[in-house]
């Protein structure tokens, strides 16, 4: 058997008080096909921002691969007949026959346009096609969701599942916060907020001392809602040259992370980081947390002096901004969900920092959510959203939502919907208990981009989608175009894209909503995320059920912490294996039984896998390919048992 040959890296330097992080290296990288030296990498970490008892692991957001949200099995049916059977126009799951004449269509479309002429913002819904019957059918619903909205923007329980307030409305409108306290902090949170960015930008606060002698660069550490509006609102805000560039690591990947810190390159001296977690314990931020501190560490900067915290008063994540004295700590609160918190602080503070007009962002906000508190569904354009969804989806999610921005500033916008749409209906249970498996599906990117990469499928494939166009009527800023040829501009063609796949999606009975815009500023973004949030909010109540809570993400979390408990434990049986003269080389299958654990060996074969794949266990016979005849050797013996629960 290969001996094994180790040298101890240098001891790590304390990562908190008193606390050292050991790591012993390998001379040669292991690897899946095993045979080669290797170590085991012993990591032993314990800061502040200490490792918590189960470790957790947040799902990462919705891939852009689309979930299939039809099937025409009988139990769907069975819920879409009985859905049919209490409203005598409901919808159906299958093609719909739409009307086609283009002078009907042409009516339909001013009939039933909304407009809102201080944003500058329209909403048809005439290529949807459901019934005048079915609008009236609706409406008792919407009435009892009207009733709802206003109990919950007047402070009610409206997350009756976690016990709490839904007021991220009042971020926008701080006066009709249920308490002058909470009227007060929201308002002095956005003072803080403001001034906060203004003295970076201006370098009044600013790093240690460097060449550069301000703050140049933002890293923003989070994940989920502390990540997907900021993204969201850089990408389409952002000007071309940001007085602050911001970054994110919002993931738990080594690579990723020290792809983000390896182009902050020495920069990361002047680099203001902004860690953003609601819970302040989510296990992807705190390692790119820990992660970054050690970058600072390494580069013999002072991290406190240039970490923000953005959390909730007393979370581990604000205790540990406290303790160690970061430069700044602004509020998160319970009653702002993460998927709804892009006008708190976790979104306003990011975009202020790039010189983002966020006052802009809360005006457009706080006038679309007066235009969504309007009861005559007709007038109300989240309403209107929240019908069209109900009938295309047949209320229970059968088709999928597509959201296609012809802008590419606005990319990002359905992966920002994704959370906000999937985490917030996607639930298993209604209100009353029924067993409902709600939601819809969302994915998108941009247009005309997309039409080359899936419009195929939505044109002559599965009709299990409806179409979401978002246009931008401003192609650019006024006195910058030219015609690149006799009579057309680069933006026409944007414009003729849009318009052509909108036509031939419905001439083949695909359907679809068209939002349209004037420009891509900071009122009109404002007005979008309101927009959607009511719209979510609207259509949750139409479906009876908690849009505000998110039980199914728990499941993930705690799965997680056990493949990362179950992995100690085959850590620690190899060691255990390392220090028997001879070593012993295990099969998978000793090595789930010394776990007590055998029939979880395809996860401990998993984890020998990952191991191996980074030097820290070894194949002794076979490899990833052979799982049964494996055998598998570690490193040498390490007396202190570093794995004990
Ligand atoms: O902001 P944090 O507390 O770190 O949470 C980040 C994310 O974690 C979970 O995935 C939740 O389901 C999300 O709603 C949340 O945005």
């Amino acid at each position: 058997m290969a001996s094994l040959s180790l040298r101890l890296a240098a001891t790590m330097p304390s990562v908190g008080p008193g606390k050292t992080m050991s790591v012993m290296s390998t001379t040669e990288s292991g690897g899946c096909s095993g045979g080669r030296e290797a170590g085991v990498r012993h990591l032993v970490q314990n800061g502040h921002f200490s490792v918590p008892a189960a470790v957790q692991v947040t799902r990462s957001a919705m891939s852009s691969i689309p979930v299939s949200g039809s099937s025409s099995t009988s139990p769907l049916r069975a819920v879409s007949s009985k859905i049919s059977a209490e409203m005598s126009t409901a919808p159906s799951t299958e093609e719909p026959e739409l009307e086609t004449d283009p002078i009907v269509l042409w009516n339909r479309y001013v009939n039933w346009l909304y407009q809102d002429k201080d944003l500058g913002l329209y909403l048809d819904v005439s290529r949807i096609g459901f019934s005048d019957e079915f609008y009236e059918a609706m409406l008792p619903r919407f009435e009892d969701a009207f009733k709802h909205m206003k109990e919950l923007e007047g402070g009610s329980i409206a997350n009756p599942d976690e016990g709490r307030m839904v007021g991220h409305y009042w971020l926008r409108k701080p006066e009709i916060a249920p308490t002058p306290y909470l009227q007060k902090l929201i308002l002095d949170t956005f003072d803080r907020v403001q001034k906060f960015a203004d003295d970076v930008i201006s370098a009044k606060i600013k790093p240690p001392p460097t060449p550069v002698g301000r703050f140049t660069q933002v890293l923003s550490v989070g994940i989920g809602g502390s990540a997907l509006g900021p993204q969201f609102v850089a990408e389409a805000l952002a000007p071309d040259n940001p007085p602050l560039k911001l970054r994110f690591i919002d993931n738990t990947d080594p690579a990723g992370i020290d792809h983000q810190i390896a182009q902050l390159g020495p920069e990361l001296s002047s680099t203001l980081v902004l860690v953003i977690s609601k819970s302040g314990g989510t296990p992807e931020t705190r390692n790119g947390l820990l992660e970054v501190q050690k970058a600072f560490r390494d580069a013999g900067l002072d991290f406190s002096k240039q970490g923000v915290a953005i959390t909730q008063e007393g979370s581990l994540l604000d205790n540990t901004a406290k303790i160690e004295g970061w430069l700044a700590r602004f509020p998160m609160f319970d009653w702002v969900g993460g998927r709804t918190s892009e006008m708190s602080a976790v979104g306003l503070l990011p975009a202020a920092l790039q010189g983002i007009d966020i006052r802009g962002m809360l005006d457009g906000a706080a006038i679309m959510d007066e235009s969504t508190r309007n009861t005559t569904v007709k007038q109300n354009p989240a309403a209107l959203l929240a019908l069209c969804w109900y009938w295309a989806t047949g209320g229970v999610g059968a088709k999928d939502m597509v959201v296609l921005p012809y802008k590419d500033s606005l990319l990002l916008f359905s992966r920002y919907l994704q959370q906000l749409v999937m985490e917030s209906l996607g639930k298993e249970f209604d209100l009353d208990g029924n067993k409902v498996n709600q939601g819809i599906s969302v994915y998108g990117n941009k247009g005309s981009t997309d039409q080359h990469a899936y419009i195929q499928q939505l044109r002559e494939g599965v009709p299990n989608f409806f179409a979401t166009f978002i246009e931008v009527l401003r192609d650019r800023p006024p006195g910058h175009d030219w015609e690149l040829e006799p009579g057309v501009t680069c933006g026409d063609y944007l414009f003729g894209m849009l318009q052509g796949t909108r036509a031939a999606l419905y001439q083949n009975k695909r359907q679809s909503i068209t939002l349209t815009v004037e420009e891509v500023d900071p009122r009109t973004v404002g007005a979008m995320v309101a927009l959607y949030e009511r719209a979510v909010g609207l259509y949750a109540s139409i479906v009876n059920i908690n849009a505000y809570h998110q039980p199914g993400v728990e499941a993930g979390k705690k799965a997680a912490a056990e493949v990362l408990a179950l992995q100690k434990r085959v850590l620690s049986v190899l060691n255990d294996a390392s220090c028997k003269n001879p070593v012993e080389a295990l099969t998978v299958e000793e090595i789930a039984k010394r776990c007590q654990v055998p029939k979880q060996v395809e996860m401990v074969y998993k984890i020998i896998s990952h191991m191996a794949a980074n030097d820290r266990a070894v194949f002794a016979e076979g490899n990833c390919g052979t799982p049964k005849s494996a055998t598998v050797y570690t490193g040498e013996c390490v007396v202190e048992d570093l794995y004990d629960e």
